[in-house]
């Protein structure tokens, strides 16, 4: 039993005394005890409340809703907030007071008018959601603003890749670029250099690949005059240490025999080397950078990589999307090696949009480099002003069939195999870098393919 609200007699003169709003009412919804501040949220006398049904009160529109029936219905203290007339907004508590018997017998309730914290909550609110859209349009911007010099990037995969470098502007951490060949990832080793903090020092190139493996220790860590025969007297300064102070990049590191992995391995953990003939320990002083087209982790799975170099190079992978996943870089390419060659070779030169729409529709699988090498052929090639479809080399044109594209009027079997394999190479040297690569990608020696490019001249 709750003795103090029982015999709401007793506790008449405390309760209309009180300056804030309390009412009560009983079972039936008629209110039986007002204090002096009673009514004043609602605009009426605590004297023109007395006695009152609330449910008729709800019905005049004094406030909506009534306390008293949700108490009633879920027998415990409810809190709401009801309006007052057109504007106010009223934050009311009700508890319910219960009889031996466990049945509600009064409910007591309490307001305040909350109009103003409402206002203002709603205020922050709104305040929120805009600091919510000016912050999500800033990173917009942010991303945006990543300009690459020399370098597009206005797709978002392209987009994330430049947010990531500008992350690790100033960390001197290894990064793997990872991507087809002719993606950019050369291109972006340097301009990794060139934003980092040992931008004044040399960015240093090494293409694994490119150079004999009996002589790569040599080239690469440098010799001792009399090293071996051959060797200056002088004895050569190599790849690492002319990297003093700046970048050293690693292109096509998955191409590294077993033997070479072992000795770079054993180069990044230590940071040191030696000369070859030498026995004073070089102190390795560079920021590594590595790039390969080869999908590394399968390569690790095939144990043709070392997983231990693998990790130790892959701190940050940076994935190169291929040209056709990036729409927006391949427009923004097109405009940008249009301007860029015709610049660099004098020439106004201008696309017809019919050739436009038709490059955008290629797969370029020589990726950035391919567009790019097309793009200075047509300029250089062409002899109008603008250039148009019909300009294309014949490969490029996708809808015809191969049928039409050789002609055998007239044409021995060797002479056609011979015109193929010669459009073939001038394929595959759009689309890579080196011999190397061509010989890869056709299957055949890379001896073979330097044979080859020099008999068709191209
Ligand atoms: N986003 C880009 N904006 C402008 N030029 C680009 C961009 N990406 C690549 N290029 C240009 O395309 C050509 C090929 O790029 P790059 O040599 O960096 O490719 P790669 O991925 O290193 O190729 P590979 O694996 O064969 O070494 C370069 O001339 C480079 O400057």
């Amino acid at each position: 039993m709750n003795s103090f609200f029982m015999d709401w007699n007793n506790e008449k003169e405390v309760i209309s005394s009180l300056e804030e709003d309390i009412m009560v009412t009983n079972s039936d919804g008629i209110i039986i005890k007002v204090s002096k501040g009673s009514g004043s949220h609602y605009g009426v006398e605590p004297e023109a409340l007395l006695g009152k049904s609330v449910y008729e009160l709800e019905r005049k529109g004094v406030f909506k809703p009534a306390i008293t029936p949700e108490v009633l219905k879920k027998k415990k203290k409810v809190i709401l907030i009801q309006k007052a007339g057109s504007r106010k907004k009223i934050l009311v508590t009700g508890i319910p007071v219960f009889n031996e018997v466990g049945n509600i017998e009064h409910i007591v309730s309490y307001s305040y008018d909350v109009s103003e914290l409402l206002v203002i909550k709603e205020y922050l609110n709104s305040v929120e959601e805009e600091m919510a859209r000016v912050k999500s349009e800033l990173d917009l911007l942010r991303k945006k603003s990543i300009k690459m010099d020399g370098m597009i990037a206005d797709s978002l995969p392209m987009q994330n890749v430049a947010e990531t470098i500008r992350r690790i502007r100033d960390v001197d951490v290894t990064v793997l670029l990872l991507g087809e060949s002719g993606v950019g990832k050369s291109a972006l080793a340097k301009w990794i250099h060139q934003n980092s903090i040992r931008k004044d020092g040399p960015f240093i190139e090494v293409n694994c690949s490119a150079i004999p493996e009996s002589i790569f220790e040599a080239e690469f860590f440098g010799y001792e005059g009399g090293a071996f025969t051959g060797a200056k007297n002088k004895g050569k300064m190599g790849f690492a240490e002319m990297a003093k102070g700046g970048t050293l990049f690693l292109d096509e590191i998955g191409e590294l025999s077993g033997h070479l992995q072992a000795k770079l391995l054993k180069f990044i953990q230590d940071k040191k080397f030696y000369r070859v003939g030498g026995t004073k320990p070089v102190h390795a002083d560079f920021r590594l950078l590595a790039a390969t087209n080869k999908d590394l982790e399968k390569a690790v799975q095939t144990k043709e990589f070392r997983q231990d170099l693998f990790f130790r190079l892959n701190v940050v992978p940076l994935k190169i999307p291929p040209l056709r996943e990036r729409q927006e870089d391949l427009f923004a390419l097109i405009q940008y090696f249009l301007q860029a060659i015709s610049k660099r070779h004098h020439r106004e030169r201008q696309l017809d949009k019919a050739l436009v729409d038709h490059l955008l529709q290629l797969e370029w699988k020589g990726n950035v480099r391919e567009l790019e090498n097309l793009m200075e052929r047509l300029i250089v090639t062409s002899t109008s002003s603008i250039i148009t479809k019909e300009d294309l080399p014949y490969e490029y044109h996708m809808q015809e069939k191969v049928d039409d594209l050789i002609h055998f009027d007239g044409q021995s079997l060797p002479s056609i195999l011979e015109e193929v394999e010669k459009k073939v190479l001038i394929n595959a040297k759009n689309r890579y870098r080196t011999t190397t690569q061509i010989a890869n990608a056709l299957g055949i020696s890379q001896p073979s393919v330097v044979r080859k490019l020099k008999k068709y001249d191209c």
